[in-house]
């Protein structure tokens, strides 16, 4: 999907039976669950292909078959046959040429005008020939590469070059093809990756690579589909169910991992019946300080409608009132100074603090924050659960020495510069997930280093990419929101640390797709997100159980 695509709010998608799932914001389109929302790489991926055709006993060029049908279906939802005056399918001498060759006769035979442009190589694969030979006599063909490519206006491309089996830089024709189709800024839907693509390594910054519009993938979608520095390749990008080995995905090894509507559904416990206000957990929030106790209170707010038992925020003096009177459902207590947050309350009564939101990163704040660090590893029994944002997370970089002090299972969120204070420049997306995973295993913590497709790393090295949230929540207060949301998931002891993460970043997302429906993306604000948690936390709780 492209940054820059339009969202898809769509209510029914979790109505689907579980099955059957969707990735964010295009929930026309499912496939098949398997038990973990797995990513696979591109070897595991040739392993799948060979896996699927021996277990349903399938040949090669049926497999490409329901790919080829699969990618001609999406199509022709999205376009009829008035709507296009051309379809140029470049077909490459692989699979992904094969897939291609498959299409353009499917599309042929739906009454599309198509047209196939053929990138010569010194060897074509076994399926790729098969489905050159299928190709319907009326179907014009021509040789790419050394000639300009003649592309109609509004016509489409279908960019069937390469997929994933690249396995260096495009050079030579294929470069110049890819050029030319760039430069006319022409209409692309790639099958399966954008060709010159990776799956899922780094390559040199220059690659020619195609900018799809859309990309349709099979199966599984790559690594490479959640790296904001592809947006511009990938497009918005689709992945179509064609029946590819459960059983293979099940086993595979994996420490790649998409949180998507089936994944979050049930994590949640329903209330009991007979609960009460500490079934839930008490949560203290310390945030805040002059001119930001917005922030505090969005916290404060996102933190209640989570559902959490009891809550208690501590701000500084100027807070006092504000909070009292915009938030009477939580207790307040009042820092001594007027300005910022200068001493740490007693810690016995609570199950989980968050800290940062508003917080300034004043010398005193800095000591709460290490004394909040101390007492929360000397807890009797487990650590106490902290959630850390904003300049908490920006006192923790200026001191660093104070990581050591992370208790574990502790959660960090920080955007991508937060993150960068914590560790290093990243070089590319590539370099600050293997950061992102270093760090989290380093510090035992849960580190959400948010963005687009928000990525959760585990202490035990996974990353998990959630599938929920749109544009429109790239506006002050929303990072406050999700802090205050997993605090009181984190105060809930009926949750795992995993759990409570992994559902809390998604409800953050699902309830800022919900509010993107009621008022469009420009016009959505923080608060916004804090109404609509309550309706994607109904969405995700589990069946009642007695
Ligand atoms: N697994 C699945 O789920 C399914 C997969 N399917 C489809 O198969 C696709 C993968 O096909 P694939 O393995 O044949 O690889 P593909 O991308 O066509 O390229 C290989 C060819 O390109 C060549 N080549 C490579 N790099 C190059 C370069 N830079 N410049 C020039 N040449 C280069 C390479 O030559 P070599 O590296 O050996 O020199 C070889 O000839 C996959 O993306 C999907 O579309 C579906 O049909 C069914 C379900
Ligand atoms: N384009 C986007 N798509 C999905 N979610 C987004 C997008 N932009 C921002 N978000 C989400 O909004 C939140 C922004 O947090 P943050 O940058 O800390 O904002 P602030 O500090 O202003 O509260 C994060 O949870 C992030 O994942
Ligand atoms: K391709």
């Amino acid at each position: 999907m492209g940054l820059h695509c339009p969202a898809f709010y769509d209510e029914a998608v979790i109505r689907r039976p579980p099955v059957l799932c969707t990735l964010k914001k295009y929930p026309t389109l499912f496939f098949i669950l398997f038990p973990a929302m797995k990513i696979l790489t591109a070897a595991q991926i040739r392993q799948l292909d060979y896996a699927t055709v021996s277990e349903q006993g399938l040949s090669s060029v049926e497999l490409m078959e329901r790919a080829a049908t699969a990618f001609t279906k999406w199509l022709r939802r999205r376009w009829s046959t008035s709507q296009v005056p051309e379809v140029l399918v470049l077909a490459g001498p692989g699979n992904n040429g094969g897939d291609g060759l498959a299409i353009a006769r499917l599309l042929y035979q739906d009454g599309y005008p198509v047209r196939v442009g053929l990138l010569p190589a010194a060897s074509y694969s076994a399926d790729y020939l098969h489905n050159r030979a299928h190709l319907p006599k009326g179907v014009p063909v021509h040789e790419i590469g050394a000639t300009p490519l003649e592309l109609k206006p509004n016509g489409l491309v279908v960019d069937a070059l390469f997929g994933t089996g690249l396995s260096r830089p495009l050079a030579e024709e294929a470069a110049a093809v890819v050029a030319q189709l760039n430069e006319a800024r022409a209409r692309v839907v790639a099958v399966d990756l954008p060709s010159g693509l990776l799956a899922d390594s780094p390559q040199p910054a220059d690659s020619p690579i195609v900018q799809a519009s859309y990309t349709v993938s099979f199966g599984l979608p790559k690594l490479a589909f959640f790296l904001p520095q592809h947006a511009a390749f990938v497009g918005e990008w689709h992945v179509e169910d064609i029946g590819l080995s459960a059983a293979f995905i099940a086993d595979a090894e994996a420490s790649w991992f998409f949180t998507d509507a089936s994944a979050a559904q049930g994590l949640l416990p329903a209330r009991p019946p007979y609960a009460h206000k500490g079934t839930f957990g008490h949560a203290l929030l310390l945030a805040g300080s002059r001119g930001k106790i917005g922030a505090a209170l969005l916290a404060t707010q996102a933190c209640l409608r989570t559902g959490v038992g009891l809550l208690t925020v501590r701000v500084p003096g100027c807070g006092y009132e504000i909070l009292q009177t915009a938030a009477p459902e939580a207790m307040c207590l009042a820092d001594a100074h007027p300005d910022y947050l200068s001493e740490l309350p007693d810690l016995s009564p609570y199950q989980a603090v968050g800290m940062g939101p508003g917080l300034g990163q004043q010398p005193a704040s800095r000591g709460v924050l290490q004394q909040l660090l101390e007492e929360a590893a000397n807890t009797s029994g487990q650590p106490l659960p902290l959630v850390l944002d904003a300049d908490a997370l920006n006192l923790l970089g200026q001191h660093r020495e104070l990581l050591a002090q992370l208790p574990p299972d502790t959660v960090l969120t920080p955007h991508p510069k937060e993150f960068e204070r914590l560790t290093e420049r990243a070089r590319d997306d590539y370099h600050r997930l293997e950061l992102l995973q270093a760090f989290a295993r380093e510090h035992r913590c849960y580190v959400v280093l948010k963005g687009a497709y928000s990525c959760l790393a585990t202490p035990q090295g996974e990353l998990h990419f959630n599938c929920t949230g749109n544009p429109g929540m790239a506006t002050g207060g929303s990072g406050d929101v999700l802090t205050g949301l997993l605090t009181a998931l984190r105060a809930d002891v009926r949750l795992t640390a995993f759990a409570a993460v992994q559902l809390g970043v998604y409800a953050h997302g699902r309830a800022g797709d919900l509010a993107a429906q009621e008022s469009g993306e420009p016009g959505l604000i923080a608060s916004d997100i804090i109404r609509y948690i309550g309706p994607a936390l109904r969405e995700l709780t589990a069946a009642r159980e007695f």
